[in-house]
């Protein structure tokens, strides 16, 4: 069987100190995954690994069955893979159209040839329609993206995040920074725009994870600690011995605390 997303043995260590510590991961396509983990366990330093920014010490990622080591974020990206980074993603003085267009219009390879250019605009405006439906933008459409209420600059890096097709979705805390009821309007968007896609995301907010993923991955001390369902992860010793002190109740209640 071929997964969206395999890690074998997966090692990082920054000078002599390992920080991921062979991690062993295999998420079949359209599986939504949690990432938690205490401070400092390397659930960052994973993303990194797995979106191609470092390079592991040793080990394999595989993207839909073929190995990512040694290609750049940006090659991985054109493999299928596309990671949100908290609004960086986002040109402020274009439009909200404008920034989907550009979205699309990169992840076709666009690469300034002016008729290739004009070829794929009919197609890049149509998708960037599309787009701004799915993030629910559609009347803000001429809105500059730096006129956006925060949580609506987020659905527009969600849109320019999944612009391309990747059928595997990285997200950094995609909900941080917004208010409980935009937090749950926001987790059901993301999981209306990847149904059928595989994500992964990194999260303090034990709510959110346990509202959007179908597996929970425990990371602590760089090492895999549980892979398993919200339910099996909630009731597993081990994970509530990792969460000292009131992120036990945090983690038994799925509820909104940060861990
Ligand atoms: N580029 C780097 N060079 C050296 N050490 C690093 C580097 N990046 C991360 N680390 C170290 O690796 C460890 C894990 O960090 P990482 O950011 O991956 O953890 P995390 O689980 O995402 O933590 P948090 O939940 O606090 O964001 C930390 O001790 C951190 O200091």
């Amino acid at each position: 069987m071929t997964f969206a997303l395999e890690l074998k043995d997966l090692r990082k260590s920054f000078g002599k100190t390992a920080i991921i510590r062979g991690i062993n991961l295999a998420v079949p396509q359209g599986e939504r995954v949690g990432i938690i983990g205490p401070n400092g366990a390397g659930k960052s330093t994973l993303f990194n690994l797995i979106s191609g920014r470092f390079e592991p010490t040793s080990g394999d990622v595989l993207l839909n069955g073929q190995r990512l080591n040694g290609k750049k974020p940006f090659e991985i990206n054109r493999m299928g893979l596309s990671r949100s980074f908290q609004i960086t993603n986002i040109f402020p003085k274009l439009s909200v159209f404008e920034n989907l267009r550009c979205g699309v219009l990169w992840s076709l390879g666009y690469r300034y040839t002016f008729l290739k250019f004009l070829a794929d605009l009919d197609d890049a405006n149509e998708r960037a329609d599309e787009l701004m439906k799915m993030v629910k933008l559609d009347k803000k459409h001429d809105v500059l993206a730096i006129n956006l209420t925060y949580a609506e600059q987020r659905a527009l890096e969600i849109g320019i995040t999944i612009a391309g097709g990747a059928n595997v979705i990285l997200l950094d805390e995609p909900t941080a920074g917004m208010s409980k009821s935009e937090t749950s309007r926001f987790i059901k968007l993301i999981k209306e725009v990847t149904v059928g896609k595989t994500l992964l995301t990194v999260e303090h907010d034990m709510g959110v994870v346990f509202g959007l993923a179908d597996k929970i991955a425990v990371v602590v001390y760089g090492e895999l600690l549980a892979y398993d369902t919200p339910e099996a992860v909630r009731a597993n010793p081990l994970v509530q011995e990792a969460y000292l002190g009131s992120s036990v109740a945090d983690l038994q209640a799925g509820g909104h605390q940060a861990c």
